[in-house]
């Protein structure tokens, strides 16, 4: 059976692969995360999960690679992670009261051909009070997360309504995933 790898740093990712059984290795990508922003949002995270899972599957030829990149949209606008504190704070209060896109991409390459999907999740937040995202902030849970917060985590507080893959929205569609992987004759 070809050997596997998840080219991502993110803990979730590995706990979500973690349920399909399979055994797999970890290689963080630092590829390039710069995008033109001619792309629309689903060409965006397609084009970011193939960038990472090429960056690892070229020290290792004989593996699938599997890479995934998460963002958030709002109003058209695409939020990434945060860089500061004051950065989070705007983006929040941006997500407050309203509905966002979340879209997730997975990139598998295999022989160096790639294999792609994206997956969108609509998340409402209820509206937030400043003192809410200040406390909240607080809690260091938004840094590393696209929109800046975690759904999984206290960001679940925030969350009226949800439609779509909620693992989605964590980082990795996994049972969407898992078709692909089927499909590829790398999963049972
Ligand atoms: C919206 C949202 C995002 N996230 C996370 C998923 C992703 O890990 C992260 C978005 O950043 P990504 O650049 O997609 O991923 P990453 O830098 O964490 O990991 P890697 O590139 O090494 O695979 O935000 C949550 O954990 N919960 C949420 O509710």
């Amino acid at each position: 059976m070809t050997k596997l790898i998840l080219a991502s740093g993110s803990p979730r990712r590995k706990e979500l692969l973690e349920k399909l059984q399979i055994p797999f290795q970890i290689k963080a990508s630092n590829s390039d995360e710069t995008i033109s922003d001619r792309l629309s949002p689903e060409e965006a995270v397609v084009e970011l999960a193939t960038r990472k899972a090429m960056a690892v599957s070229r020290q290792h030829q004989d593996f699938a690679i599997i890479g995934a990149d998460t963002i958030v949209v709002v109003d058209g606008e695409i939020l990434g992670k945060p860089s500061d504190r004051d950065h989070a704070k705007n983006m929040l209060m941006k997500l407050s009261g309203r509905t966002h896109e979340v879209f997730t991409g997975v990139a598998i390459i295999q022989n160096g051909q790639a294999s792609t999907f994206y997956e969108k999740t609509d998340v409402a937040f209820w509206e937030l009070s400043e003192a809410e995202v200040e406390r909240y902030l607080d809690s260091g849970e938004p840094f590393d997360k696209a929109g800046s917060y975690g759904i999984q985590g206290l960001g679940s507080l925030f969350v009226k309504k949800i439609n779509g893959d909620y693992y989605s929205v964590v980082g990795l569609p996994i049972s969407k995933l898992q078709r692909l992987l089927r499909e590829l004759k790398l999963s049972w």
